[in-house]
C-alpha cells in the first residue's frame, strides 16, 4: 500500500486518499461501509458530517439544513473545512482515508487538492438514474431523511448530472479513475470496489 502521500505545499501530510463520488442513492455510502469492514480505512461521509451539525442544533446547522432539504449543495469552504478538520483529527492513526460525497463539483476537487492532498483512487459508483431514483425513493420510507422526498430527489439527481459527474472527467486523465458498475447486489457492486483497491498494492 502507498506510504504516506505529500502534495507539496499541502500543509499535513496524510496517509492515501480515496475518493468515492457517485450519484444521489448509488450507493456510496453502504460499499464505504464495506470498504471500512475489510481494508479498515477512516470513513468520511461529506453527508454525514452536515447532518451531525444540522442535529448540534447549532445556527450554521440550521442554514445548512435549509440548504441540504432543498437538495443544493452546501458552501464550499464548510464541506472542505469539516472534511480537513476531520481528516486531522483522525490523521495519526488513519489507514488512509475513504472521502464518501466530496467533491460534488470540480472545483471541490481542486480545493482538496491546495488544502489537502491529492487523491491516489477514484471509486466512481455509477447507477442509472432510474436505479438511483428507486433506491433514494426505497431508502426514503426508512432514513427519515428530508432529502429523501421526491421533489428534493428530482434536484440532486439534476444537480448530479449538471455537476458531479464533471468531476469524473477531471481525474480521468491521471489514470486513478476505477468506474464501478453499481446496478447489481451491494456483493457484486463491492467484489468490482476490491477488486479496484487491491490494485493499488
Ligand atoms: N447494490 C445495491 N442494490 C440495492 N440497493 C442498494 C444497493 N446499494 C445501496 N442500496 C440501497 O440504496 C439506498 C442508497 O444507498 P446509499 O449507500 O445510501 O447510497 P448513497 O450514499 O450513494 O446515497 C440505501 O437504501 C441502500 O440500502
Ligand atoms: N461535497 C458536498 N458539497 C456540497 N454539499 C454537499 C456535499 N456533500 C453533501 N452535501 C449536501 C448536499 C447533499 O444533497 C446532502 C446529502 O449528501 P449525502 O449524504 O452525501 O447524500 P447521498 O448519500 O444521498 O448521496 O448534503
Ligand atoms: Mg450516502
Amino acid at each position: 500500500m502507498h506510504s504516506s502521500l505529500h502534495v507539496p505545499g499541502s500543509p499535513t501530510i496524510f496517509s492515501l486518499i480515496l475518493i468515492c463520488p457517485g450519484g444521489p442513492g448509488s450507493g456510496k455510502g453502504t460499499q464505504c461501509e464495506k470498504i471500512v469492514e475489510r481494508y479498515g480505512f477512516t470513513h468520511l461521509s461529506s453527508g454525514d458530517l452536515l447532518r451531525a451539525e444540522v442535529s448540534s442544533g447549532s445556527e450554521r446547522g440550521k442554514q445548512l439544513a435549509a440548504i441540504m432539504e432543498k437538495g443544493e449543495l452546501v458552501p464550499l469552504d464548510t464541506i472542505l473545512n469539516m472534511i480537513k478538520e476531520a481528516m486531522i483529527a483522525k490523521a495519526s492513526t488513519s489507514k488512509g482515508f475513504l472521502i464518501d460525497g466530496y467533491p460534488r463539483e470540480v472545483r471541490q476537487g481542486e480545493e482538496f487538492e491546495k488544502k489537502i492532498g491529492a487523491p491516489c483512487l477514484l471509486l466512481y459508483i455509477d447507477a442509472k438514474a432510474e436505479t438511483m431514483l428507486m433506491r433514494l425513493i426505497k431508502r426514503g420510507e426508512t432514513s427519515g431523511r428530508s432529502d429523501d422526498t421526491a421533489q428534493t430527489i428530482k434536484n440532486r439527481l439534476e444537480l448530479y448530472y449538471k455537476a458531479t459527474e464533471p468531476v469524473i472527467a477531471y481525474y480521468q486523465g491521471r489514470g486513478i479513475v476505477r468506474k464501478i458498475n453499481a446496478e447489481g447486489s451491494v456483493d457484486e457492486v463491492f467484489s468490482q470496489v476490491a477488486n479496484a483497491i487491491e490494485s493499488l498494492q
